[in-house]
């Protein structure tokens, strides 16, 4: 039978989970535990924390050029400091006189910028989608709150994408630099049209969306690969969501909008050009480096590649004598997706209104950390904060691709008094593992439920009240995700959605339930769950293949429904087996079906 497997990358670690409490903070419709005043009381507390020290006027240093309407946004609340160009050591000198720092991506904020703060830098506001210039486990650990403007300059960067598109099948680029040398070469700009041929969008997040929507408008056939997107929102406009292959194989023209994430990092490389059409043309206005940049200099040398567009690049700016850059197929613009008058007055003031808001003790919903980690609460809490995060990341691992998550129920079990088991957190941690895994966004309990809502999923809550003592917060939390197709069917449970469970034993997470079947699993490491006809020698065989290849075996327990019936056995590795183990272990005669999952 064939290998289910399933990767997931952690992009922060959970002390860098970024937990923080606000009164402020929106509670969904679906959730109804109001909160006990004591956790009010420190909610405030916290959020106090931000505007400490804040008696005069604060400083705001602006250290890319941001639009007008903002920075009069940010006149009117802070003394504002625009210095463009900074070296990374002029940076370092002036931030210790800054409150709130703003960039946009030619700015590094390295861990460097905080330290020289000396604890006096309290917000960094990144004006604009992508965060991986700012150093975000230095900004938490330096107790320094940072946003982002994740929706103003998406159709711009979409516009963006359509114009280099349309440029790039015209010989636009080349053709004016041919004119303006005084040639009139009519014959060697012939294009390509756009109309009747098939565009694959690669992620169909708010820009992809965007660009699929005007493509269809040029009269193009639209596909889309994105793992995680609802089938029902590509449907609405018209557009098919297909596999990886089927997407770069049909299509006459690829535009990238997927995050760049240890995931999507260089999935355009030889093994994947090679499985396209002859002739294809590429556009990325995402990050450079969801493209191995040599291997499209090989496609476009051996007329894979026809042409590219490309906004964004590995290094920026890339080397003057770049071969990529110098390609007379290659048509490059420096990083302007975002650069419309438009985009940048919205982007503006999306920033200055978080970073004001942060100065004065707000928490935005853009953020994407909360530095202050309430100690009473986590300590409390945190077993179960990292159960809630492991079992959202394992549910979501489960999910078969191509089949959105919209519909979450989280169950939890406690013999507390509703207002006395502040859920928010362990809400958050199950969003951020539902989500984290396929997208760039940092998830935390300020931007949790902005961020689930963003991409449809609805998370509800339900508690079981149980009798016995109320010493422990929590005796289980279940995740439920409705209306999906599992890579594991076994994970399908009764009532038809994949179905996980999960406790904290001696203060460690571990798996009891997937879909009907009870396991006792430590979630640590990794971990293989394999569906079987309960026999004897079972464990001896999966043990014995990990073994072969010195991947450590730290816990195994088998569920069944009855002796010599239908088993799951859940297996938990300290080491990724490699993908022969993998195959040996599905070749088992009596596994009917497994899937290797990472916590
Ligand atoms: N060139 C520029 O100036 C600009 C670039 N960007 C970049 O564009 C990209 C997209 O931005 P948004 O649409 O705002 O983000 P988004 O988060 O709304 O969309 C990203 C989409 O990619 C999908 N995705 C995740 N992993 C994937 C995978 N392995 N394969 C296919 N799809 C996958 C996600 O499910 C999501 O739907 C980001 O990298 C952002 O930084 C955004 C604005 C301007
Ligand atoms: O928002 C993004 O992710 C962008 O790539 C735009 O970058 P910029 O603000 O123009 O430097």
């Amino acid at each position: 039978m064939a290998a289910s497997t399933s990767q997931t990358l952690r992009l922060n670690p959970i002390r860098n989970a970024s937990l923080s409490l606000s009164s402020k903070l929106p509670l969904s419709s679906a959730f109804s535990v109001s909160l006990n005043p004591r956790w009010r009381q420190q909610s405030r507390r916290l959020v106090l924390i931000v505007s400490a020290g804040l008696d005069a006027k604060p400083t705001i240093l602006v250290a890319e050029k941001l639009g007008a309407a903002g920075l009069d946004l940010l006149k009117d609340f802070a003394n504002v400091d625009c210095s463009y160009n900074l070296t990374p050591e002029e940076l370092c000198t002036k931030i210790s006189l800054c409150d709130a720092l703003i960039v946009r991506s030619g700015t590094k904020v390295s861990r460097e910028v905080f330290e020289s703060s000396g604890g006096r830098l309290k917000v960094v506001g990144r004006a604009g989608v992508g965060i991986d210039n700012v150093d975000l486990a230095a900004a938490t650990e330096h107790g320094c709150l940072v946003v982002n403007a994740p929706t103003a300059n998406t159709v711009a960067a979409a516009e963006h994408g359509i114009a280099l598109m349309a440029a790039m099948a015209r010989n636009v680029a080349q053709a004016d630099a041919s004119v303006k040398a005084g040639k009139w070469q009519r014959n060697k700009y012939v294009g390509v049209s756009l109309v009747g041929k098939t565009l694959a969008v690669m992620g169909f997040g708010k820009v992809g969306t965007e660009v699929a929507r005007r493509a269809k408008g040029l009269g193009m056939h639209v596909i889309a690969h994105d793992p995680y997107a609802p089938a029902d929102r590509a449907r609405a406009i018209g557009v098919e969501l297909v596999s990886f292959d089927e997407a770069i194989s049909k299509a006459d023209f690829i535009s990238l909008h997927m995050p760049l994430t240890p995931a999507t990092s260089k999935v355009l490389n030889d093994e994947t050009f090679a499985k396209m059409k002859k002739g294809v043309r590429i556009v990325n206005v995402a990050r450079g480096g969801v493209i191995d940049e040599d291997a499209l200099v090989k496609a476009l040398d051996a007329g894979i590649v026809a042409q590219a567009a490309l906004d964004v690049f590995t290094v920026e700016p890339p080397a003057k004598d770049s071969k990529l850059i110098l390609h007379e197929n290659v048509t490059a613009t420096p990083h302007l997706g975002a650069s419309t008058m438009e985009a940048q007055e919205g982007v503006a003031i999306e920033i200055a209104e978080a970073v004001v808001g942060a100065l004065k003790g707000e928490l935005a919903a853009t953020a994407v950390n909360a530095p202050m980690v309430p100690a009473e609460v986590l300590t409390e809490l945190k077993p179960y904060v990292e159960l809630a995060e492991k079992l959202g990341r394992l549910a979501v691992q489960l999910v078969a691709g191509g089949s959105g998550v919209k519909s979450v129920k989280v169950t939890y079990a406690s013999a507390r008094a509703p207002d006395d088991l502040d859920t928010r957190l362990l809400r958050a941690m199950i969003t951020k593992g539902l989500i984290e895994p396929i997208s760039s966004v940092f998830v935390n309990l300020v931007n949790a439920d902005f961020t689930a809502k963003q991409r449809g999923i609805r998370i509800t809550e339900e508690r079981i009240i149980l009798d016995g003592s109320p010493e422990s917060p929590l005796d289980f939390i279940q995740v439920q995700i409705a209306n999906v197709e599992s890579k594991f069917a076994s994970a399908i449970s009764e009532s038809g959605e994949i179905k996980v469970e999960g406790r904290v034993k001696d203060g460690i997470a571990h798996l009891t339930r997937v879909g009907s079947f009870e396991v006792d699993v430590s979630m640590e490491g990794s971990l293989i769950l394999c569906r079987q006809v309960d026999q004897p020698g079972m464990i001896g065989t999966v043990g014995s293949i990990l073994g072969e290849e010195n991947v450590n075996v730290s816990f195994m327990s088998v569920g069944r429904i009855a002796p010599r019936k239908q088993a799951v056995m859940a297996i938990g590795v300290d080491d990724q087996p490699s993908k022969e183990s993998l195959k040996k272990i599905g070749d088992v005669p009596a596994i009917e079906e497994f899937v290797f999952l990472k916590l």
